[in-house]
């Protein structure tokens, strides 16, 4: 009987094997939330109804929230006021028009007399979301971390401050009443229903790799052609929609609100249902809503005193904040990745299942279109008062193995930088054929430059398949046949087994060649590599040349290196460029090289300094 292979498997099927998983994640939350909903439904009371109904209605919104935070690292409150336009958008366009006639005199023409059914309305809130989404995220996308968690926090504040202020249209800071209280239980969980489903499946499209592996690490997602603005800006738009989604309902759930009800301690709450559930999964999302919605309901009876269990209680004003405050102190405290970390819950991932066996990648021709060599002209990088790199003129060709050398500080890092893109020249230029903007190290990646970092920068929380599947998206077709090169490349780097571990399990000689497999998947004219063997033993770097070597002549692409590890230079290397003060001091065959005076000194004259140093320091 013949045995199909894994790359057979992928090819044939269209949806992508993370797709799958993540369908049957999506569909067992589904399955529980609609299973909770039919027994209260069954069983339950009207009050028991609207909890449900409300958390469903929260869970939309939390779960917006877990497509933009939970995927960029970024911590939003931004998501509260898209659940605030949700909201009024929605009352404004559901409202009979008689009650808009005395509830809102002066509502511009335009706005007024709509009479909307509730899903008429979440169609025009949805595409209203959309477009503030797309003008919102336009700015943020260019911040990072914190700056972008205040922009975002700007943004809840202008927003409130336009529904209070616009009194014609939201009646300003008085109650916005005479929403019809049309939801029920079952749109509020077919809505949640979808999305779980964005959500889950977010997380494995090309825009979810990018915004994560960003999230894990910008420079390393920049290196494999991730463009993690424009990934950014998509998961800030569909987390918007979802969460306007989820303001639709709210507004027809509540019938009256206020600015006030869409402004920080909503989005606390939001914020705190994502983090004590685990703000890097939609089940983190999934669990979060549940556990706290449990929890704030027992809470509730406590707030209003009275008499419980027999004792006469005193009213706890702000008991349910309090509670949830100290809740997502303890969870941060004693798991900081919340109840469920960062798991997906992953029903068809068998991380120590035996796969099928994987053809090795043996036989990659580089697909990229810059095919010439790389020149680099006059080329120089100044830091105050230092010059890294100056006025250097070379050129590689592709099929050559070339190493960089040189004393500690010579500018070698600095000058591979500036190769990849990375770091911008203070003048000269790098050409790798087709043109490329400087210092866009996601452009010079698709533009065929791979690379590898002196300090690792693989993508911890990401799998190992992972990590190569966002540098092979770039290259290839779709998402299954990513996957299928990704897992070829693994085999190649002999990782293949690992492929479902979080890339932060790796030992550190695996690491590296991880690293390496992520560089190849980009089908690379040129790959680069910053100290490949730095920190391996000594079978870790010989394992390394020999598959540096076959890879080199089996795709014929041209490889730069640099390297202290003399051995593995003179074995590997071609050619050799000696760096030294930011200048080349020779450039030529090892054994050249090896012999040539200025080399002998320059790295005499760094050992004899730091022999001085040493003395000193005695
Ligand atoms: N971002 C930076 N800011 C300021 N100075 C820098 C920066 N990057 C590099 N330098 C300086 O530029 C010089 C060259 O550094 P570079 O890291 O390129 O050298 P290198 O040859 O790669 O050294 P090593 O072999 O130790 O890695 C050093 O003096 C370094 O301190």
């Amino acid at each position: 009987m013949a045995v199909m292979t894994m790359e057979q498997s992928t090819s044939r099927s269209i949806l992508p094997a993370a797709f799958r998983t993540a369908g049957v994640d999506a569909l067992a939350m589904i399955v529980a939330m609609v299973l909770a909903a039919l027994a209260i439904y069954l069983f339950g009371n009207a009050a028991m109804q609207r909890v449900v109904t409300y958390a469903a209605i929260m869970l939309t919104a939390v779960l917006g929230l877990q497509i933009f935070s939970g995927n960029t690292g970024i911590v939003s409150f931004g998501h509260a006021a898209f659940v605030g336009l949700g909201a009024y958008a929605t009352g404004i366009l559901t409202m009979p028009a008689a009650l808009q006639r005395t509830a809102l005199r002066d509502l511009p023409q335009f706005l007024a007399g709509h009479e909307m059914s509730f899903f008429t309305a979440l169609v025009v809130v949805l595409v209203l979301a959309m477009l503030v989404g797309l003008v919102t995220g336009i700015p943020l996308f260019r911040l990072s971390g914190s700056s972008a968690s205040i922009a975002t926090l700007a943004l809840l504040i202008i927003v409130y401050t336009l529904l209070v202020a616009g009194r014609e249209i939201t009646r300003g800071s008085q109650p916005f009443y005479g929403v019809p209280r049309e939801i029920g239980l079952w749109t509020a969980v077919g809505v949640a229903a979808m999305a779980i489903i964005l959500a889950r499946l977010f997380r494995e499209t090309s825009f979810g790799l990018a915004t994560r592996a960003a999230a894990d690490d910008e420079r390393g997602a920049a290196a494999v052609g991730v463009d993690h603005r424009v990934a950014r800006l998509a998961a800030w738009v569909l987390g918007a929609v979802a969460a306007a989604a989820a303001g639709a309902m709210m507004a027809q759930f509540l019938g009256a609100f206020s600015p006030k009800d869409f402004y920080f301690d909503f989005g606390f709450t939001m914020l705190a249902m994502l983090i004590v559930g685990g703000m890097t999964s939609s089940l983190g999302a999934f669990a979060g809503v549940v556990v706290t919605v449990l929890v704030v309901e027992v809470v509730r009876r406590f707030e209003g005193g009275g008499v419980i269990f027999g004792l006469q209680m005193p009213v706890l004003f702000g008991l349910t904040q309090g509670v949830l405050a100290v809740a997502m102190i303890l969870v941060i405290w004693r798991r900081p990745a919340g109840l469920f970390g960062d798991r997906e819950l992953n029903l068809l991932r068998r991380p120590n299942a035996k796969m099928d066996p994987v053809k090795p990648a043996t036989d990659v021709a580089p697909t990229r279109a810059a095919a010439g060599p790389i020149s680099v002209d006059h080329l120089s990088r100044r830091y105050a008062g230092v010059v890294a790199v100056d006025d250097v003129t070379l050129s590689f060709e592709p099929d050559s193995i070339t190493g960089i050398i040189g004393p500690n500080g010579a500018g070698k890092t600095t000058l591979l930088n500036m190769i990849a893109g990375d770091v911008m020249p203070s003048s000269g230029i790098v050409r790798i054929g087709a043109p490329v903007r400087q210092a866009s190290a996601f452009r010079f990646a698709r533009a065929g430059i791979a690379r590898t970092f002196q300090n690792i920068r693989v993508f911890p929380r990401m799998t190992v398949l992972e990590n190569v599947v966002v540098a092979a998206r770039v290259v290839e077709p779709g998402l299954a046949a990513a996957e299928a090169a990704a897992r070829r490349e693994l085999a190649r780097m002999g990782l293949e087994r690992f492929a479902d571990r979080p890339a932060a399990s790796l030992a550190y000689g695996q690491r590296r060649r991880l690293e390496v497999a992520r560089a190849l998947a980009l089908k690379p004219r040129f790959l680069l590599l910053d100290e490949p063997a730095a920190g391996m033993n000594a079978v870790e770097t010989a394992e390394l040349v020999s598959i540096l070597a076959a890879v080199r002549s089996e795709r014929r692409i041209g490889v730069i290196l640099i390297e202290h590890d003399m051995r593995l230079v003179m074995n590997l290397c071609e050619r050799i460029v000696v760096v030294d003060r930011g200048r080349v001091i020779a450039d030529g065959a090892p054994a050249e090289v090896q012999n040539n005076p200025a080399v002998v000194a320059a790295y005499l004259g760094s050992r004899t300094a730091r022999a001085r140093q040493g003395n000193d320091v005695q």
